[in-house]
């Protein structure tokens, strides 16, 4: 490996500082005081328990805290960048190009009344200024890199119209048409059968090599197949983070060693 490469795989891509999350009404504090960095290369697994902060987490690195909660304190940066100050227009230009989002449901996250292909060629047009023709080609060839069974004929499917794992495939294809630098995966696998499950975690994978990812996951057991890097939330903390391996095998916190032990992980590889 060159140093040029050394210095690219060491890149930071999104550095939270001392985030802290407060409900509006009456500042009950849901996020205290949050560290996370993730270089690019690095998909970083978020994981813990329904109600520990994972969603709002990811809500703030992509400009989504929903309405009732607020950024009381703390930074956030994409490439050097603060975004947790954007305004709503910013956000615009931000999120769909330098972030690439991938929810759990992407039938509910989709469009229903638009084609696969005109919501991605929407998002091309819009965030590279392609024309259309341009737009479609990429969109095409965003659905092959997919592994999109059939990706010339999905391009002209309505959303109900394909299968779970095809419909995650053409939203991960969505959150990638225009190379991000950050892909955020809430909860990518939930809604999947677990065969297809193992292929979408190994496309983030394959995918995440030229950006940068955070997947969040009640899974550890999914975190383990994919990311570089785990980080456990407990009630709004982060209470472990470290190595996929260390934090699946060597977990220091209890609250991870029970993660684990209910996955049934096994032995270490
Ligand atoms: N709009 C909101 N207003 C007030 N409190 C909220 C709001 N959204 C979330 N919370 C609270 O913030 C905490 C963290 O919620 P969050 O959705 O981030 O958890 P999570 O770890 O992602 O859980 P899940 O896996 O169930 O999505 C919870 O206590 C939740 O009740």
């Amino acid at each position: 490996m060159s140093v040029a490469d050394l210095n690219t795989a060491h890149e930071m891509v999104l550095d939270i500082r001392k985030l802290r999350l407060e409900t509006v009404a009456d500042r009950r504090v849901l996020i205290p005081n949050l560290d996370l960095t993730i270089r690019r290369g690095e998909i970083v697994g978020l994981v813990g328990q329904s109600g520990s902060g994972k969603t709002l987490t990811c809500f703030a690195v992509g400009g989504l805290v929903p309405p009732g909660v607020r950024v009381a304190g703390g930074e956030i940066r994409l490439e050097g960048r603060r975004i947790d100050n954007l305004t709503e227009a910013e956000w615009r230009t931000v999120r769909g190009g330098r972030i690439g989002m991938v929810f759990q449901d992407p039938l509910s996250s989709f469009n229903p009344v638009k084609t696969v292909g005109s919501i991605l060629i929407e998002s091309a047009r819009r965030h590279r200024g392609l024309d259309k023709a341009a737009a479609r080609a990429l969109a095409v060839e965003t659905l092959r890199a997919m592994r999109l069974p059939g990706a010339d004929a999905c391009i002209d499917a309505f959303p109900h119209q394909l299968s779970g794992g095809q419909r995650q495939r053409a939203m991960i294809g969505l959150a990638l048409i225009n190379q991000p630098a950050l892909i955020l995966a809430d909860e990518p696998t939930t809604a999947l059968d677990p065969t297809v499950q193992l292929q979408i975690l190994a496309l983030l994978r394959r995918q995440a090599q030229q950006a940068a990812a955070l997947m969040i996951t009640h899974d550890i057991a999914a975190a383990g197949a994919v990311c570089d890097r785990i980080a456990v939330m407990l009630e709004g903390e982060i209470v472990e983070e470290g190595r996929t391996a260390q934090v699946l095998y060597e977990p220091r916190h209890p609250f991870t060693r029970s993660l684990r032990d209910a996955a049934h992980l096994g032995r270490r590889p």
